[in-house]
């Protein structure tokens, strides 16, 4: 870049998949019309499944379907100063989901590979390989070269106050409850240290039998970074969903399994699998060598034996179906996802992610739906206690005084700890399950076991990394935060926990280089730190969460949910470590359910609020870095017209007949026009947009009318992965007169 020629600034806006990926193609043309006028680019990348199945295959697809690898793209550039990225919600791809995008881009005429479970040849494998690059929760990781700061900013908690969402009744006799393991799971078995020079280790396993299988060869650890380590006991697993399907059948309680399945893609797939391997037993006993025989993977889901049943014979079929629907009839009745379906809770590993589903649950009075279409008190089965115990807090707290109310309520922001994939979220690539009896031990260079525990075959074994930068710079922005909100700031660690010691270590040293003179900061083990924050938010104050990776994820849909109604409405900022700016929208993620709405009936209820948030902060943003005048005009007229969107509560409805989110992005360009033209620190702008302010003023009705008449149909797509870019463009901008007007600038 020479002095001359300064490039104008970049923002990225990148495509993604089901709702969110929809609602661009109506808010993006919006965008581009208004931020263009700063000299600001917006340039587009796909981080959708389905782009990134295609990124993976060059080399077998023809020149013109090609596609770039934006995600790595993105990835590097979000380590320079320069990255502006606003980042919608993705699908973090399970199996059964990966499969049917793959199926969907083959019938569109790409010629991929399938997806073969058990890879038996040198091209299988090599297929398989590319596919879990981009299974489970591969993009985030990518992208979040910073810790995250998620909070609701004062005009949505103020909007939320003035129209309280709705909350289900508590009642003090609710059966609901969390159940975890009491011992053989990670918490239990957890060893941690802080390396003090940078090494390479390799993860082995030391059979019984004397034989050593690497693992993995060779992971770099930096100077200062906390690893660990910890096992979970597959068969004190087994023994205790046993228990919990029985205590749920006697205490009629449903039975629900909360996990992470995409995110921790590696592990919580085989607890999930341990879960249905216990629930349909007898069954799974009864027709195991069919079963097997038909490729049957249970770590899939229950879905995975309806899929796989065609292939067997047709009174085979009918047997496994009526005794399953037999067992029904004696085990505990499962929580659905879809009672009208039949889909349940142990049917798909990514229907049921823990971050929203425990949320929606407390929301719901600690029920879940039940297979008759009914709300029911619910197990929620959370094997794990490092996190679980979070939720029976709030659980108790409900039913001690009741559901919490949004009118009064404080709020719970969060600084998260996230940056280089920290913590469990990173350990993908050093998580095992043991292949055989022995211990499995991290030795470095010198030859020195760092860590190691004894295992069975079928343990889940594996090793964390903390580093220590991300760690400074995760206390300096809690304690940034703390300064300019006022606010107390809590980090959430367990002294029982061995990486949490190693991190409160650093936590003190670290907080020793800041000025916290006046501010309430405090370390408290998560139970006690989530007590502390119910009883403040009942009483209206604020508390700052400082978390790890897991909990960040946690408690931004937890609070949300219970503040605002939904994480859509979160502001998600991850000041990158280099310097640039990651835009995250919302703290949610891509809600299928609102892709079959809009298939059905042409309504699409996605909040894009998120998104309007995400922008503002991006145009501040190339304000703060390059001093381009226009963006922070752009900016603080995106701040007045977002005000404005809430005041008039021009959000999404949920019904057709409303307005939808094509009209809610209407009405966030007139608000935005509307500003700029009533703005006076910048004429150019103000003369820019004063006639789009009153073409869409004086066509308010006229727009919002041609706006709903297009709803009540059903709409084709051309695909749900990979959907025709030109149907979902003309399907999100049915307004002429809008598309006019917008054309104009
Ligand atoms: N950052 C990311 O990229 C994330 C991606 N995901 C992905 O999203 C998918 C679904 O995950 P799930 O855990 O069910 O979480 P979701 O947040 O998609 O679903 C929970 C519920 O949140 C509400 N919701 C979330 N965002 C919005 C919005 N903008 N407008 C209106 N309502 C919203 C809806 O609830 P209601 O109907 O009650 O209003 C929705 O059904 C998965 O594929 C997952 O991998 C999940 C989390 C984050
Ligand atoms: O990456 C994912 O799969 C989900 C991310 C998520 O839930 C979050 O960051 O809140
Ligand atoms: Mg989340």
């Amino acid at each position: 870049m020479s002095d001359t020629q300064p490039q104008s600034p970049v923002i990225i806006y990148t495509l993604t998949d089901e709702a969110p990926f929809l609602a661009t193609q109506s808010l993006l043309p919006i965008v581009e019309a208004f931020v263009e006028s700063a000299g600001v680019a917006v340039e587009t990348r796909d981080i959708s499944l389905a782009g990134r199945i295609l990124a993976q295959f060059p080399d077998v697809l023809p020149a013109d379907k090609q596609v770039g690898d934006h995600l790595a793209e993105l990835g590097a550039l979000a380590t320079t100063p320069e990255a502006n990225i606003i980042k919608l919600p993705n699908i973090s791809a399970s199996v059964p989901q990966l499969k049917a995008a793959i199926k969907e881009l083959q019938a569109q005429g790409y010629p991929l590979p399938d997806y073969v479970d058990e890879p038996k040849t040198d091209a299988e494998r090599d297929a398989k390989a590319r596919y879990n690059r981009v299974k489970g929760s591969a993009v985030n990781p990518v992208l979040r070269e910073g810790n995250s700061d998620r909070r609701a900013p004062l005009s949505v908690k103020n909007y939320a106050r003035k129209h309280p969402h709705r909350m289900g009744a508590w009642s003090a006799d609710s059966q609901s409850h969390v159940a975890h393991m009491d011992g053989g799971d990670f918490y239990g078995s957890e060893q941690s240290l802080t390396v003090d020079h940078a090494t390479d280790v390799r993860i082995e396993l030391v059979g019984v039998d004397g034989v050593t299988t690497v693992l993995k060869d060779k992971t770099a650890l930096t100077d200062g970074e906390v690893i660990d380590a910890a096992v979970l006991d597959t068969r004190a697993l087994a023994q205790f969903f046993d228990a919990q399907i029985d205590d749920a059948k006697a205490r009629g309680v449903l039975f629900s399994l909360h996990l992470k399945a995409t995110m921790m893609k590696v592990s919580d797939p085989i607890i999930f699998g341990v879960a249905v391997n216990r629930f349909y037993a007898p069954v799974l006993a009864k027709y195991d060598t069919e079963l097997m025989a038909a490729g049957l993977d249970t770590s899939h889901g229950i879905g995975d034996l309806y899929a796989r049943l065609p292939s067997l014979p047709a009174e085979l079929q009918s047997n496994i179906k009526a005794d399953i629907d037999a067992l029904y009839a004696q085990r505990p009745a499962l929580a659905m996802v879809n009672s009208d379906k039949g889909i349940t809770n142990l049917h798909v590993p990514s229907d049921v992610i823990v971050d929203a589903s425990m949320p929606a649950m407390i929301r719901d009075s600690g029920k879940m739906w039940n297979p008759a279409g009914e709300l029911q008190d619910a197990k929620a089965v959370i094997p794990d206690r490092s996190y679980a115990g979070i939720y029976q807090a709030v659980i108790e707290d409900c039913k001690a005084h009741g559901a919490f109310e949004p009118a009064t309520m404080g709020s719970v922001p969060n600084v998260g700890l996230m940056a280089q994939k920290a913590e469990e979220y990173g350990s993908h690539d050093k998580t095992f399950r043991a292949p055989r009896d022995g211990t499995i031990q991290v030795v470095d260079t010198a030859g020195k076991v760092l860590l190691q525990h004894a295992v069975r075959a079928g343990d889940i074994w594996r090793m964390c990394q903390t580093r220590d930068l991300p760690v400074q710079d995760w206390v300096k922005l809690a304690v940034s935060r703390a300064r300019i909100s006022g606010t107390p700031a809590v980090f959430w660690l367990d002294p029982q926990r061995a990486h949490d010691a190693q991190l409160i270590a650093k936590v003190e040293t670290y907080l020793k280089d800041h000025d916290t003179s006046g501010l309430d900061i405090r370390i408290l083990p998560p139970v006690e730190a989530m007590q502390l924050s119910l009883d403040r938010i009942r009483r209206g104050e604020d508390t700052i969460s400082v978390t790890g990776n897991v909990l960040r994820d946690y408690l931004t849909d937890l609070f949300p949910i219970m503040e605002l109604g939904t994480s859509a409405k979160m502001l998600s900022v991850v000041p990158l470590m280099a310097g640039g700016g990651l835009f995250e929208t919302g703290a949610g993620g891509s809600a299928p359910k609102h892709v079959q709405q809009f298939e059905a009936e042409d309504y699409l209820r996605w909040d894009s609020l998120g998104e309007f948030l995400a922008l503002a902060a991006s145009l501040d943003h190339v304000a703060e870095t390059t001093g381009n005048a226009k963006a922070k005009v752009l900016a603080a007229a995106l701040d007045v017209a977002n005000g404005a969107f809430l005041d008039n509560n021009k959000s999404p409805s949920r019904k057709v007949g409303g307005i939808d989110n094509r009209g809610s992005h209407f009405y966030l360009a007139m608000y935005w026009a509307q500003a700029l033209a009533a703005q006076d620190e910048d004429a150019e702008l103000k003369a820019k947009f004063a006639p789009l302010a009153k073409a869409l003023t004086e066509n308010e009705d006229k727009i919002v009318g041609e706006l709903i008449a297009a709803q009540g149909k059903s709409v084709e797509l051309g695909g749900y992965y990979h959907p025709d870019l030109a149907k979902v463009s003309a399907a999100m901008r049915p307004s002429a007169t809008f598309n006019a007007a917008l054309a104009e600038v």
